[in-house]
């Protein structure tokens, strides 16, 4: 599988099932999406999350109107041959699907999502586990890398003007300096650019 990085500003999300699962679908779409969930029942956590909720019956027919202006769909209710239904109805409309009971063409990764770094994480559907183990392991390091990615785009502009190869050694002697690393831990945005600067050639 290969991981695809998507905008979804401005698309529509459909997500079938009001559960646990579909409450954690939501809660990541939300942030781009325009996320509805129709479904007879919904999990306490969707009074915290920004979308559309839908208390209806579903049917294949209901699924593939829904469908029809969709970007993605995830059939998300515990039925699995309703879920069938509705990845079949969902695809002929054109639409990406998601299962959630099987790992089909599109998962949903492991997501942490800082200000300026991205990492998504899967397994192929092998072990959702190790992808939020992982995950865990990995937001540690984001409290430092997080803002050293708007360090480092700051200081690429500055560089603009150097030969390539020594603006490459600048950009690099900066991320392997852990006096910098230690100062955006720290949250000292301002100290940690007057350090990096000190490897301006
Ligand atoms: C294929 C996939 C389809 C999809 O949902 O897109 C899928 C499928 C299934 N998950 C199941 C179980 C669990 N899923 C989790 C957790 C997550 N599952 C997520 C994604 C995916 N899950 C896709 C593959 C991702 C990959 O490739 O790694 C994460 C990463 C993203 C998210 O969903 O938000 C999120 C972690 C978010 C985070 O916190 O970082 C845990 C861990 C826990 O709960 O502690 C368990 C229990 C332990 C276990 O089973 O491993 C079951 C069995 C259901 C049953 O038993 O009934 C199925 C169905 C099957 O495998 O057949
Ligand atoms: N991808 C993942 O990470 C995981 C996936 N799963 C899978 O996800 C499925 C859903 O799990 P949960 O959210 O815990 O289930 P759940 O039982 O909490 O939620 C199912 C939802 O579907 C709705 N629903 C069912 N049939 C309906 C119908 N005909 N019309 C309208 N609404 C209907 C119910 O009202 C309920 O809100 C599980 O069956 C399991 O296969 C489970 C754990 C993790």
């Amino acid at each position: 599988m290969i991981p695809l990085f998507h905008d979804f500003t401005d698309r529509r999300v459909v997500i079938f099932g009001g559960g646990a699962v579909a409450a954690r679908k939501a809660a990541l779409f939300a942030t781009e999406a325009e996320v509805v969930v129709p479904s007879l029942a919904f999990h306490e956590r969707f009074s915290e999350i920004d979308c559309r909720l839908h208390r209806t019956q579903i049917d294949g027919d209901l699924a593939a109107w829904y469908a029809d202006d969709a970007f993605l769909v995830i059939p998300a209710t515990d039925d699995a041959e309703l879920n069938d239904r509705i990845a079949a109805r969902a695809a002929e409309q054109g639409a990406l699907v998601n299962r959630v009971d099987e790992a089909g063409r599109t998962i949903t990764p492991s997501v942490i999502a800082g200000d300026n770094l991205t990492v998504g994480i899967a397994t192929g559907g092998g072990s959702p586990a190790v992808s939020k183990y992982l995950r865990q392991q990995l937001e540690a390091e984001f409290e430092t890398l997080d803002p050293m990615v708007e360090l480092q785009s700051e200081l690429r502009e500055r560089a603009e003007d150097l030969p390539s190869a020594a603006r490459r050694e600048f950009l690099w002697d900066v991320l392997e300096d852990d006096r910098i690393h230690e100062t955006l831990e720290a949250g000292k945005f301002e100290q940690a650019r007057t350090l990096a600067m000190e490897h301006h050639p």
